[in-house]
């Protein structure tokens, strides 16, 4: 593949991601042009296994960062490099049908938001990534069922549209539908927002088994009891630092 958003030399490291001093600002355009810096030099580079997750105060900058992440926001200047295959490609520079191909292969997302088709069945729903990937129909919804069973999610709902699946379904439905595939890099936005304690543990279950197969996550989570059990390192926001949590993280 050539592309000019391809590092030329391979970046000397073992990273899935690296941001690379990101700046990202907003301009009010209908509120007199108002300029709202909000990444300001956001650096962060995480390895396979490893959980970073990113706190700070309402406001920081933590979903912006996180979307810029998955190109749903265009940063104002810096890099995202993100291996993808036997490349490292800068997201920021990527073209449209690479960045289709990173987001079907190597770098999943859990929003708090579930779009929802009417009338896809939630079964379907969450196998579409498997079947987009080439899996066979069957295989992909057996994989999803079995996440559901372990997700709690009641098999009378399977075959319901998710329109009208309370906040707790909708959050386990996009669960499923992310963690079903086998993505290097997992980014997760309040997964576990909506969701009782019982469900929450199964959350940090799926989490600690992907860090245990090399997937790289990064999370924002309120919930400090999850993100203690779950993280390596914090990235502070309004701070811009990090650290490392308790030796027994690591
Ligand atoms: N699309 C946008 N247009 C204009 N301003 C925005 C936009 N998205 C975010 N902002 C502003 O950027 C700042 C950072 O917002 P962001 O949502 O990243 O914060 P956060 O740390 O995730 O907050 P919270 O913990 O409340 O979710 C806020 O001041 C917000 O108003």
């Amino acid at each position: 593949m050539t592309s000019t958003a391809i590092s030329p030399s391979p970046v000397s490291t073992n990273s899935l991601l690296w941001a690379d001093n990101l700046h990202k600002r907003f301009i009010l355009h209908a509120q007199g042009g108002i300029c709202l810096p909000v990444l300001k030099g956001t650096s962060l580079k995480v390895k396979p296994g490893e959980c970073v997750i990113l706190q700070g105060p309402s406001g920081s900058g933590k979903s912006t960062f996180m979307r810029s992440l998955y190109a749903n926001y265009r940063v104002d200047s810096g890099a995202i490099w993100v291996k993808h295959g036997e490349n490292r490609i800068d997201l920021t520079q990527c073209q449209p049908h690479e960045l289709m191909a990173i987001r079907q292969k190597t770098i999943g997302y859990v929003s708090q938001f579930l779009r929802v088709i009417p009338r896809v069945p939630a079964l379907e729903v969450a196998a579409e990534p498997l079947m987009e990937l080439g899996l066979e129909a069957a295989a992909a919804r057996d994989n999803v069922r079995s996440l559901f069973r372990r997700l709690n999610l009641p098999e009378r709902l399977w075959s319901l549209s998710p329109t009208t699946f309370s906040g707790g379904e909708k959050q386990r439905l996009n669960i499923a539908r992310a963690f079903s595939v086998d993505f290097p890099i997992l980014l997760l936005d309040e997964p576990t927002a909506a969701l009782d304690a019982a469900n929450r543990e199964v959350v940090i279950e799926l989490i600690e088994e992907k860090k245990a197969r090399g997937c790289a996550l990064i999370g924002i989570f309120h919930d400090e009891q999850v993100w203690q059990r779950v993280g390596n390192r914090v990235l502070t926001f309004g701070r811009e630092d990090e650290t490392a949590l308790g030796e027994s993280h690591e």
